[in-house]
């Protein structure tokens, strides 16, 4: 088995290294250099492709980590030779709930692929930096093949070096009492800053995931602050919404999800989400056929898709984080493998041209579909009804009052905040 992965703790005034970690090669940094490099990796990568097994002395290396000073016999297979070109994926929140359980999808290879060698840069932040080694350590025991290399920092500057995608999942709570136009505010923030760092740094055609909430206005702000990055690589995350309303129409038709097709979510990761049954099928049949209970379908379905998150935090006393991580896997996966024929799946992009007449310059949850190349199109194959229709006009009413609320920080003038009463994420009650 291939075993590369490293990363090297830096930062002397954080906690004392874990026994075996040695950290003093690096105290000599500036602290805006909190991220810890591996480059015995790429070392070890190399073997693997030349087949050659070294153990270099410790002491030559700078940046390794614990084990990972030494280098295996990593017995070169052909699989590894056909292994594609690394990919590096950031992840902000890295230390969160939601990243515990994403980041080990992504280092198994079940959402890139088991030929496609990925390299992991964490970003997190001071209170969080021990708590980001502790993940490091964990996927290094992990002994994931694919996975190439593993670093962590507090400076998006660094971290997002290169990257070829970002999944930006870090992001401030929502405490009580907090106003949403605070919320916006201090998130908004965050995300003004990570775009200008993206723009800065990463890869030109860096595709990024935006999970932290308010999504949708979070990666509005995002796109705005990257101007050098094509704004329809900026997606927000609906693809739980979409797990969700799939899992709904299931349970009702008394069906296994995967009879369950062309679910579009429409709109903002909100309450005013819309889960579209009209253009939904159940074993290739549109829903409406299948169920006939429309004032379900009108009422309960779509209050339950909307709330559910708020339903589970009430169960689980926190909010979902695997079922959110494999929804970040899926909207990968939907990404960078071709859409089957027929189907789409929904994620909030951009709508500056859309064929649908919504409003321009938000970001919109719609149905898309990929040549499995990273990018998309949307969906034109889609029916519109008074009752659609109507819901979709609340969700882009809110999203144009979050907009304002945050002019400010996409170069638009000065904030106006005033986002509906109701306005609440899914997992708000
Ligand atoms: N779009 C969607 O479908 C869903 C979105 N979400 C959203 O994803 C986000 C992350 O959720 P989850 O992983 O469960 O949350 P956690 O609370 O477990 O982790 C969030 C991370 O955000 C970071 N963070 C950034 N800024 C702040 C701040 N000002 N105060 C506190 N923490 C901050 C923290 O990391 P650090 O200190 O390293 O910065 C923290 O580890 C939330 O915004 C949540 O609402 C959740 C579920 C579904
Ligand atoms: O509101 C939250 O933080 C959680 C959330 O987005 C969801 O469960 O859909």
């Amino acid at each position: 088995m291939g075993l590369s992965t490293a990363y090297s703790p830096v930062g002397s005034h954080l906690a004392p290294a874990p026994l075996g970690h040695r950290r003093s090669a690096q105290l000599h940094r500036p602290r805006r250099a909190l991220l810890a490099t591996v480059r015995c990796s790429v070392d070890a990568a190399k073997q693997v492709q030349d087949g050659v097994a070294t153990a270099e002395a410790p002491a030559t290396r700078k940046d390794c980590f614990g084990v990972f000073c030494t280098t295996y016999d990593l017995k070169a297979e052909d699989k590894t030779k056909s292994w594609k070109k690394l990919v590096n994926i950031a992840v902000s929140g890295a230390a969160g709930m939601i990243s515990n359980h994403l980041l080990f999808k992504l280092a198994s290879g079940e959402v890139f692929g088991q030929d496609q060698p990925i390299a992991l840069k964490l970003l997190g932040s001071e209170r969080s930096f021990q708590a980001l080694e502790g993940v490091a350590m964990e996927l290094e025991d992990s002994l994931y093949p694919l996975l190439r290399e593993v670093s962590i920092g507090i400076d998006p500057y660094e971290v997002f070096e290169d990257v070829d995608w970002a999944l930006l999942i870090g992001a401030k709570p929502r405490g009580p009492g907090m106003e949403r136009a605070a919320l916006l505010d201090i998130n908004g923030q965050i995300f003004a800053d990570q775009g200008k760092a993206l723009n800065a740094v990463a890869s030109k055609n860096v595709k990024v995931l935006v999970v932290g909430n308010p999504c949708n206005t979070n990666a509005l702000i995002c796109l705005k602050n990257a101007p050098d990055i094509p704004a329809k690589n900026f997606h927000a995350l609906t693809r739980l919404d979409e797990n969700r309303a799939k899992c709904q129409l299931a349970l009702k038709a008394g069906v296994f999800y995967d009879k369950v097709s062309n679910v579009t979510i429409w709109g903002n990761h909100s309450t005013t989400q819309v889960p579209d049954f009209l253009n939904a099928k159940i074993d290739g049949r549109p829903v409406k056929e299948v169920i006939k209970d429309t004032k379900w379908l009108e009422e309960e379905f779509t209050i339950t898709v909307q709330k559910r998150g708020g339903a589970l935090i009430q169960k689980w006393g926190r909010s979902s984080a695997a079922s959110t991580a494999v929804s970040i896997a899926d909207a990968i996966k939907s990404l960078v493998t071709p859409t089957p024929e027929g189907d789409w799946f929904s994620t909030g992009v951009y709508t500056t041209g859309n064929p649908y007449g919504i409003a321009e310059d938000i970001v919109f949850s719609m149905p898309c579909r990929s040549k499995g190349d990273g990018d998309y199109e949307l969906a034109t194959d889609v029916s519109m009804d008074d009752f659609l229709w109507e819901r979709i006009k609340k969700s882009e009413a809110e999203l144009l009052a979050e907009k304002k609320c945050v002019a400010h920080l996409t170069g638009e003038g000065n904030a106006y905040c005033d986002v509906p009463e109701d306005t609440m994420l899914p997992g708000e009650v």
